[in-house]
């Protein structure tokens, strides 16, 4: 999996090859995937403010954060792939490696990549592929020329949260990835590391994971049809995607107790008024009204955006990363304990529903 040393070196020899000059956005970012890929995150000093050059680079590579060094390597493999001729380049504007299922959807216009949850059958509840096609398809948005990213899900909601089958269709738990850790960590990381406003479309229904994750977007904009729904105590989980940190902080301790102990279910209205989402709109006008503010977001100067968000994000990026990593060792044990197994059990043979 990922892009070994040589594809790398590949890449880096493929680069110096190029007929056509890529562009000075292009060049930034390959030039801070490369320092991310072979020196790790950026710890030098910020160059003097008048050195334009050197300060667009250097927070070009900040702006990468702790993303691992594997991850960065493949990300500049993909993105001088996008720049060679090749068959996996897409004509909709995205570029890097598109999602492998019709599960999850890639789309990208007027400045906007959309990521689209389309599993309606099951209420897009999302499956250990889809985990993995929702990072190939933000790490290709990342790197894409659009300006804002969004999330939202196709049909009557925006996610059911994890697919419960994940838990049985993997015995003895979920496998840990090479680094010894619940992959999910790897997935909260790229929330936390994304360098883009990042807006979520609740256009219905949000459960677990897809509503918890929202503490790490930008925007959340919701119809007033949806709703938000964190079960984990009923599931014998316990909380992940940041929210033991981000929720309190967002809506105050007690309030986050109520959704992320007791398990309340809360209507976009109540979320907007805990400041989970930023504007509720009625459901009738709600694709019409979002799609056509977001259109005119996406027309501000990309960079200003991306530096924007940097600015308000990168002090909080440390303790994210370190909550993620202590929220994934508790879940480890809790996808394993009898409550989980019993309550996924539940679900499946439909002795109790939520
Ligand atoms: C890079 C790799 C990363 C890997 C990461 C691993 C991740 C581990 C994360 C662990 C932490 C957990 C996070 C969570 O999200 S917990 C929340 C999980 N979600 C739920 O508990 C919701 C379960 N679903 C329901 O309660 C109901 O289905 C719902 C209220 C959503 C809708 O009810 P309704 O009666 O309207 O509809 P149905 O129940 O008939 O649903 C239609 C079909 O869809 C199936 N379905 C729905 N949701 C899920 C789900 N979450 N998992 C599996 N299947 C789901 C449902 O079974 C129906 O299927 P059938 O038609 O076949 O019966």
């Amino acid at each position: 999996m990922g892009a070994s040393q040589k594809d790398f070196e590949n890449a880096v020899n493929r680069l110096k090859l190029l007929k056509e000059d890529p562009g000075n956005d292009t060049k930034i970012k390959l030039y801070a995937l490369y320092k991310q890929a072979t020196e790790g995150p950026c710890n030098v000093p910020r160059p003097p403010v008048l050195d334009f050059v050197s300060k667009a680079k250097w927070d070009a590579w900040n702006a990468l954060g702790s993303l691992p060094k594997e991850t960065a390597r493949q990300n500049y493999v993909d993105l001088v792939s996008s720049l060679s001729p090749s068959p996996k380049s897409s004509s909709s504007g995205a570029i890097g490696n598109p999602p492998k299922s019709e599960s999850v959807l890639m789309t990208s216009r007027d400045g906007i990549t959309t990521i689209t949850l389309n599993r309606p059958a099951k209420k897009n509840a999302i499956t250990l592929q889809m985990y993995e096609d929702i990072l190939l398809a933000m790490n290709a948005a990342s790197q894409d020329d659009s300006t804002i990213t969004v999330f939202t899900g196709n049909g009557e909601y925006y996610s059911s949260g994890n697919d419960l089958a994940n838990f049985t269709d993997n015995p003895g738990g979920l496998k840990l990835s090479e680094d010894g850790n619940l992959p999910l960590r790897k997935f909260v990381d790229t929330f936390i590391d994304f360098p883009k406003p990042l807006v979520a479309v609740v256009n219905g229904p949000a459960v677990g994971i897809t509503v918890t994750l929202l503490g790490l977007f930008d925007a959340v904009y919701a119809s007033d049809r949806a709703t938000f729904h964190t079960p984990f105590s009923s599931l014998g989980l316990s909380p992940e995607g940041c929210s033991s940190y981000t929720f309190p902080k967002i809506m105050g301790p007690s309030k986050a107790v109520e959704m992320l102990i007791f398990g309340k279910k809360i209507t976009a209205r109540e979320a907007c008024a805990r400041g989970l989402v930023t504007e509720v709109f009625p459901d009738g006008t709600f694709q019409e009204e979002v799609w056509a503010r977001l259109k005119a977001y996406a027309k501000n100067p990309p960079n200003a955006m991306r530096i924007a968000k940097q600015v308000i994000r990168s002090s909080e990026k440390e303790k994210l990363h370190a909550v993620n990593a202590e929220e994934c060792r508790i879940l480890e044990e809790r996808v394993l304990s009898e409550e989980c197994i019993n309550a996924v059990l539940n679900f499946f043979s439909r002795k109790a529903r939520l």
